[in-house]
């Protein structure tokens, strides 16, 4: 078999992988609640009387602000100098595809005609280049008088043929990249698969044709086939597609395209000004470790604080403290936005009253508020609790009634199912789900999210929270123990509280995060050092 019959199916393997890529994570997740549903996993009730509310609708990252609009802020996004390697690759693909056609079209031709099965293969004949003239005049015309039917390809009719797909799955996957957000799982996936199958293409040509000309005794054996011209121009353009391009192309977008004055520029900026600009280097830092949604199969987990240099996380008595710099505190708000929800325990929820919405954003991004969700057994929280009020705030408009975890309501228990109502009056969704002795057996918690649609969490706090997410751990996929966050990520800033201070980790901060987590990144937002850690 010819070896060019290599390229589509490189082009087919290549769909299917991306398939499952893009579509396996979904439907996995699908197929594994319904197993846990008829495992028998109990799912969360609903009240009788409440609606069951519709599954949220699915998110984009970037609200649309207009055509041009979008396309500028996509190119400036991935990058001038890295859109336009990928604009060049996808014109030269292009011109490959057209090549292709017009190769295939030539070996329609009455040249080819007379018997392409006996020239290919044996393509690396001694005699000389222009094959393809001397077949030309050898009447093709005579070949192509006895076909039967159009479409009645011969061997290096169907190689060409193939070798057009090949091009046009390309240019597809080309054009899609475009289009794609910097740092997006689904733009890597892409990305992986272009440079791959470009390059085995450029191996198989290399092979075809470069390779003879090493051993000085053969021919190319594309130049059997098609004019000289059209093998060596296919070669060099499929030499800058597949190599030059992938080896010049600039990889780290976010790093380029955000330098810190960007972020520094905004320390400038108070709560109360205009909203600070999106060219922030803060997502494109976060999006190294906080998967796109769509892309889950599990629900991901962000454990994430802000402590003093001495490892405090609130002051004397849980005082609330702005620990965070202005820099570092925008940034928790953009991680907030990419995540599905975010979570806290009564104690803070009490002692701190957050707002846990993303005001800090520019107005375009404000309805990327995350589900609040509060561990609140007892349902202790306050109806007037200042996530509660914001649903009534019309300066607030895209606030979200925010879900309480509690423990069994039982009949006889007349003052939470009293708190319950009143709750509830407050736009509270009221979640009841198992806790024996008032504590919810967190490894649990990925299954919960999972049976409520939720794709991602960040929790907050505070320190009986940090604490057990610190030390737990659940199963994976295969059924192995593994950390319960995915990621912990800790804004420490430069100053200290003291040792009447709240503290973490029994004491032990830093070293209680490091003995489960592997310090893996660090970066500066302002004064404040932003530490990423991973299992
Ligand atoms: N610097 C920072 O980034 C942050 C600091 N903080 C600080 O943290 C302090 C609050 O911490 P803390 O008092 O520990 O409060 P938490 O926010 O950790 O909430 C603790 C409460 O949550 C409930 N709870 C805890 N674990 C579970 C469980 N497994 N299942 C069900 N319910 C559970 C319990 O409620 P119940 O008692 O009703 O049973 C418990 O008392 C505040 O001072 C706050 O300012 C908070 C967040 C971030
Ligand atoms: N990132 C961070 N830095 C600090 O200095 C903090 N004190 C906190 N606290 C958390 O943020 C909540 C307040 O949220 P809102 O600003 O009201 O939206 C607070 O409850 C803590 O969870 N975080």
């Amino acid at each position: 078999m010819d070896c060019l019959f290599l390229l589509p199916i490189f082009a087919g393997i290549s769909l299917l992988v991306l398939l499952v890529q893009c579509f396996g994570p979904q439907t996995y997740r699908f197929v594994s609640q319904k197993i846990s549903n008829m495992r028998g996993y109990e799912a969360v009730p609903v009240e009788d009387d409440e609606e069951p509310e519709a599954p949220p609708a699915p998110k984009t990252y970037m609200p649309s602000e207009g055509l041009a609009k979008d396309f500028m802020k996509r190119v400036r996004d991935v990058g001038v100098v890295a859109w336009t390697f990928d604009f060049f690759r996808l014109l030269l693909v292009m011109t490959l595809l057209a090549l292709s056609i017009y190769a295939t079209v030539v070996a329609h031709a009455p040249a080819l005609h007379g018997h392409p099965g006996e020239n290919q293969n044996k393509g690396f004949d001694e005699s000389g280049t222009d094959i393809f003239e001397a077949l030309r005049k050898k009447g093709g015309k005579k070949h192509r008088k006895n076909r039967k039917a159009k479409f009645d390809f011969v061997t290096q009719e169907w190689i060409e043929f193939g070798t057009t797909v090949f091009y046009a799955y390309n240019l597809v996957l080309c054009a899609i990249l475009l289009g794609l957000k910097a740092g997006s799982s689904i733009r890597k996936i892409i990305s992986l698969h272009l440079h791959l199958i470009l390059f085995l293409a450029w191996l198989v040509f290399a092979y075809r044709d470069l390779y003879p000309l090493l051993t000085r005794k053969l021919t190319p054996v594309d130049v059997l086939h098609a004019p000289a011209w059209l093998t060596w121009t296919r070669l060099s353009l499929l030499t800058v597609t597949a190599a030059v391009i992938p080896a010049l192309q600039p990889r780290r977008y976010f790093e380029l395209l955000a330098p810190r004055s960007i972020i520094n520029s905004n320390s400038q900026s108070d709560q109360n000004e205009a909203p600070v600009q999106p060219q922030n280097r803060a997502p494109w830092f976060l999006s190294r470790f906080i998967p796109e949604r769509e892309s889950r199969i599990e629900p991901h987990i962000t454990l994430t604080f802000a402590q003093s240099a001495d490892g405090k996380i609130a002051g004397p008595g849980g005082k609330q403290v702005a620990l965070s710099g202005k820099e570092s505190m925008l940034m928790t708000h953009w991680m907030r936005s990419m995540h599905d929800a975010i979570m806290i325990g009564i104690g803070t929820a009490a002692n701190d009253d957050p707002r846990l919405n993303v005001r800090l954003l520019p107005q375009a991004y404000q309805s990327e508020t995350p589900q609040p969700i509060v561990l609140d057994p007892q349902l202790r929280l306050s109806p007037t609790a200042r996530m509660l009020q914001a649903l009534h705030d019309e300066t607030t408009p895209h606030a979200k009634n925010p879900w309480l975890l509690c423990q069994k309501i039982q009949d006889w228990d007349q003052d939470i199912r009293k708190r319950k109502a009143a709750l509830e009056q407050a736009g509270a969704r009221i979640i009841e789900h198992d806790m024996p002795g008032g504590r919810m057996d967190l490894s649990l918690l990925p299954t919960l999210l999972r049976s409520l649609n939720v794709r991602s969490v960040m929790v907050e706090g505070g320190a009986s929270i940090i604490d057990q997410f610190l030390v737990t751990t659940c199963n994976d996929e295969t059924g192995q123990q593994r950390p319960l966050a995915d990621c912990v990520i800790v804004t420490v800033a430069p100053s200290n509280i003291g040792d009447e201070g709240v503290a973490y980790g029994a004491g032990k901060g830093l070293q209680a995060i490091k003995s489960t987590f592997k310090g893996i990144y660090a970066e500066r937002f302002g004064q404040d050092s932003v530490l990423v850690f991973q299992p």
